[in-house]
């Protein structure tokens, strides 16, 4: 993975970063690398999660996948970090003839209904994850899904794998039941958590390679250092911290491949959740080129100078060639392929906004294949711990969303009224 951090510069942008605020800031890096680097060695809460490439235990994962055995569909019930790091990498990496992701991450009727009508339940495996096992979404999914596959005359018990931490509803449920299960690895935050189990297992259940994912991100880890010069993930979290601080208050995160859209998504996860406390953190906005070309360019390049825009590109792909026709003003096709088109279109972009002064980063990877993968994603994760020494926030937790969650039940159980906020009716 290589990152370009040129467009991001004062000299080219505003907000920019100046190369010697740039020098200064590095200075910061190295304390920050030095404090991560503790945290890691003593397996500190959430600091942990830079140990997985050595610490995920792949032969649990294997022991459970072999009980599964081969199947045409995999339901994963899980939300947030329990379902974005598993839908990421079956959109990058799961081959054509891989059994179908199916994803239960939120509680909507019909979509779920429309889910399930879909699937062969009797081919079928399903892995319910939740580091909790008290996640209301999560449980009440996973109980709909075990009545329809009863009524479909499948027994859930043995179609069902677990994932989920030592204590906990979905724990007992694995014990009552005898279940496959994976432990999620202590001091490991959901979305923090795509290279340990609760990823590894379904990516696994898929037939992708996740020893290619571990060494990638082993290769990531072994570029984290004292400098962000040297150090890709390190200076992303960086320059975006600094560009952040001087106006940027949003990422755009914009692959420019098609398989890499759930990592935008899993993105967005892992930089609100980590670093949106204390009135401070950078809104991630999900973008996909070179569609969203076509839909919000407008705005990043002649709307307010208010977001950074990072760029994924990717050197090698399968390509597809475009058919000549002799279509009027279209000549520069002729000769051309899809993703050569892709290519230039992204380049075009990236110097549009350059040229229009809109920060942008470009983070490039040799291809969308396991190890690549697996740096990216690691990579993310430390840059996001670097970004949260400089915020000076706490990365690993997140208090804010337990004021809607007990909200909820309480409004489920009727002891809760919501006298908070305003309403005006327009109709
Ligand atoms: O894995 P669990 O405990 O079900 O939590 C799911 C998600 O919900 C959150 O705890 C937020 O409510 C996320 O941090 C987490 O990824």
């Amino acid at each position: 993975m290589d990152l370009d951090v040129g467009n991001a510069l004062a000299a080219v942008a505003e907000p920019g970063v100046p190369r010697d605020a740039l020098e200064r800031l590095d200075d910061r890096v190295a304390a920050a690398h030095e404090r991560i680097e503790r945290g890691v060695a003593n397996g500190e809460f959430g600091y942990a999660s830079l140990n997985l490439p050595e610490t995920a235990d792949t032969a649990a994962v294997e022991t459970a996948a072999d009980r599964i055995g081969d199947v045409d569909h995999v339901i994963l019930v899980g939300i947030g970090g329990s379902a974005l790091g598993a839908a990421t990498l079956a959109d990058a990496l799961a081959g054509p003839d891989a059994a179908e992701l199916h994803v239960l991450d939120n509680v909507d009727p019909a979509a779920v209904e429309r889910t399930l009508d879909r699937i062969d339940l009797a081919s079928a495996a399903v892995n319910v994850v939740s580091q909790s096992g008290t996640t209301a979404e999560t449980l009440a999914n996973f109980l709909v899904v075990r009545d329809a596959m009863a009524d479909a005359g499948v027994d859930w018990t043995d179609r069902t794998v677990v994932t989920t931490g030592d204590a906990g509803n979905l724990r007992d449920l694995a014990d009552a039941h005898d279940l496959p299960s994976v432990s999620v690895p202590d001091g490991v935050p959901g979305r923090f958590s795509v290279l340990s189990t609760v990823g590894l297992l379904p990516a696994a259940l898929l037939g992708v390679d996740t020893d290619g994912l571990l060494a990638g991100a082993s290769a990531a880890r072994e570029k984290l250092g004292p400098s962000l010069f040297d150090s890709p993930a390190y200076a992303y979290g960086a320059l975006a911290y600094a560009l952040d601080v001087r106006g940027a208050s949003m990422d755009v995160m914009m692959p420019y491949a098609e398989g890499l859209e759930t990592f935008a998504e899993w993105f967005a996860q892992l930089w609100a959740e980590s670093l949106g406390k204390d009135g401070l953190g950078q809104t991630p906005v999900r973008a996909l080129g070179a569609t969203d070309q076509h839909s919000q360019l407008q705005l990043y390049r002649a709307g307010p100078h208010d977001k950074l825009v990072t760029f994924v590109g990717v050197d090698d792909r399968p390509d597809v060639p475009i058919p000549s026709a002799d279509l009027e003003g279209l000549d520069y096709l002729s000769g051309a392929s899809l993703g050569g088109l892709l290519d230039a279109e992204l380049d075009a972009t990236e110097a549009s906004l350059a040229a229009a002064g809109v920060p942008n980063l470009r983070v490039q990877l040799d291809a969308v294949d396991a190890e690549s993968v697996g740096e990216l994603l690691f990579s993310m994760e430390a840059a996001c711990v670097l970004a949260g020494e400089l915020y000076g926030v706490e990365t690993f937790d997140q208090p804010a969303v337990e004021w809607g969650k007990e909200a909820a039940r309480g409004l489920l159980r009727g002891d809760r009224t919501l006298d908070e906020g305003d309403s005006l009716e327009v109709e």
